[in-house]
């Protein structure tokens, strides 16, 4: 099949040069590739790859890569692959593609197993993963912009510790299909996968085409407590907290007392009120498993 391997080299803190590196000699089919060039590009590549019919396109980065390949992509033909590259990976983790590069490639020369995914919807892009308003995309926002100098874990670690002193929940509405749910979150996802967060089991149910978002909230609880809660969201094991609620649907509005900051599958992205949906099995995805 008509193959493009669409590399981002800063991925991972500049791993996913060193991964390209190593997994190219055990490439044994027909390929053609590209490096990214800046935020944003991987979308261009893969639009202009589907135009020159393309029918896989494999991503070497991590999931700000595969977000940006998908909006390309999105309720096209072309089939997704994904050498895990990047800081967090959390996509690849509920589909189960293994974080070693060079099994993850065996699973796209095998390309006989492919998983339909939903793809959740914003504004006028698609989003994979995760979405939400909250603390997460502070906690994103503060990640992302004002901490690059620190290493991965570090610089999400220091923002967590920052934010979790200065962030408070606030009253919010959420209205999932028409019906309105009064709550004070310190966040509510839009959640289409089950990780976020490098690793955080936040939506341990989460079914990738089930044709619905999982709208994860964390309800009102001291400082205190979210500090002995967070690490129960790494096992999943946090889904039976009095404080975690999970609501199903089609379509989410998200709209808080006053502006709170929104992340698109780890990116922040302006300001509540916001809207999510879904489109239901809009991209197949090359699996280790069958769907
Ligand atoms: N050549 C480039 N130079 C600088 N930034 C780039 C380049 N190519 C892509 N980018 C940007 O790099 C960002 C990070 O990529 P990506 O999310 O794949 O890696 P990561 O953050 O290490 O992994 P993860 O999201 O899994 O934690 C993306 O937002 C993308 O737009």
């Amino acid at each position: 099949m008509k193959t493009l391997f669409i590399i981002n080299p800063v991925a991972g803190r500049k791993r996913s040069a060193k991964v390209w590196k190593d997994i190219r000699p055990y490439i044994n089919f027909p390929y053609e590739y590209e490096f990214t060039q800046g935020c944003g590009d991987a979308t261009q590549i893969a639009k202009h790859a589907k135009k020159l019919g393309y029918e896989v396109i494999v991503t070497v980065g991590g999931d700000g890569t595969i977000s940006e390949v998908v909006n390309g992509i999105a309720g096209s033909d072309i089939r997704l692959g994904i050498i895990p590259a990047g800081t967090g990976n959390d996509f690849g983790k509920t589909l189960k593609i293994p974080e070693n590069p060079c099994y993850a490639l065996e699973i796209i020369k095998e390309g006989k197993n492919l998983t339909f995914t939903d793809l959740g919807k914003f504004q006028d892009g698609y989003f994979i993963n995760i979405a939400g308003a909250g603390f997460d995309a502070e906690v994103a926002n503060m990640t992302n912009s004002n901490l690059k100098f620190l290493n991965g874990t570090l610089a999400y670690v220091a923002s967590l510790v920052w934010n979790l002193a200065r962030y408070s929940p606030c009253n919010a509405v959420i209205t999932v299909d028409g019906k309105k749910y009064f709550r004070k979150p310190w966040l509510v996802l839009a959640a289409n996968a089950r990780y976020f967060g490098g690793g955080m089991m936040i939506n341990p149910d989460g079914i990738i085409n089930d044709g619905l978002l999982d709208v994860c909230i964390i309800n009102d609880m001291s400082r205190a407590e979210i500090l002995r809660f967070l690490p129960s969201v790494f096992t999943g094991s946090h889904k039976k907290h009095r404080c975690f609620e999970v609501i199903r649907g089609k379509n989410v509005e998200i709209e808080f007392a006053k502006p709170v900051r929104v992340q698109v599958d780890g990116d922040a992205k302006g300001f509540t009120p916001v809207r999510f949906s879904i489109v239901n099995r809009a991209l197949s995805v090359i699996t280790p498993v069958k769907d």
